[in-house]
């Protein structure tokens, strides 16, 4: 039977990275969707903003919508402070099943909580689920028209705090126009674009950096 993108991703991770050497996963993924096959991860040119914003916030817990294979988790994860710790949602469970592999080859299990289900459904749980009180970072990378309503939900949802950092992939492609215009104008926010390319290629896209105010 033959076999999907994500998992010759894995198969190629388990080739080419090291157990336990969280970088050499992010190299291995990164060869491989540059030399074999694309594939949606956040890549290695956008993975180095989101590289500094990470270091900049330092988060104790990131909240990541879509893991696909589980690039940005373990990218995310490697930078994270001591006890810090990223929860992860991912809609698709045969994508779940891969990151999973993934993360653990990395040898980041401790560091990173996968969560099969849609984020529509699960924000609304996850204080009492996971103990969070809010998220210092939190990674866009899901359904581009999930966006706003997601962010509108963690706000009503107490998720954010004065001074939580949204960082949102693809705002220009695939785009997430109806999120760019609410986050842009609110006063509840202060945004910042971060032009790049779409991943592995030399079209345009950009992360959307928003602090929120309070
Ligand atoms: N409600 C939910 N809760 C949890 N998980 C969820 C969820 N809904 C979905 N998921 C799972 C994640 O879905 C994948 C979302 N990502 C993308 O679609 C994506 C696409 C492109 C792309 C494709 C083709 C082109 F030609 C050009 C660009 C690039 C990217 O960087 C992307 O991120
Ligand atoms: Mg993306």
């Amino acid at each position: 039977t033959q076999s999907t993108r994500p998992q010759r991703l894995l198969a190629a991770v388990q080739k080419n990275a090291t157990r336990g050497d969280p970088r050499s996963v992010v190299l291995a993924i990164d060869q491989f969707c540059r030399q074999k096959e694309w594939a949606m991860n956040v890549g290695d040119e956008k993975g180095c903003i989101l590289d500094s914003v990470v270091s900049e916030v330092n988060p104790g817990a990131v909240l990541e919508l879509g893991t696909y294979c589980g690039y940005s988790a373990v990218r995310i994860a490697c930078l994270l402070p001591p006890h810090g710790k990223i929860i992860t949602l991912e809609f698709n469970p045969d994508n779940a099943a891969i990151a999973r592999q993934v993360i653990a080859w990395a040898g980041l299990e401790e560091k990173i909580q996968l969560v099969v289900g849609a984020s529509g459904d699960w924000i609304p749980k996850i204080k009492e689920q996971f103990g969070v009180k809010t998220f210092d970072l939190v990674f866009l990378d899901h359904w581009k028209d999930r966006y706003l309503p997601d962010t509108k939900l963690m706000e009503e949802c107490g998720l954010l705090r004065e001074g939580s950092i949204l960082l949102a992939d693809n705002v220009i492609c695939p785009g997430t126009p109806d999120y760019l215009e609410y986050i842009r104008n609110s006063p509840r926010y202060k945004s910042q674009y971060f032009k790049s390319h779409l991943e592995y290629t030399k079209v345009e896209d950009g992360l959307e950096k928003s602090v929120f105010l309070g």
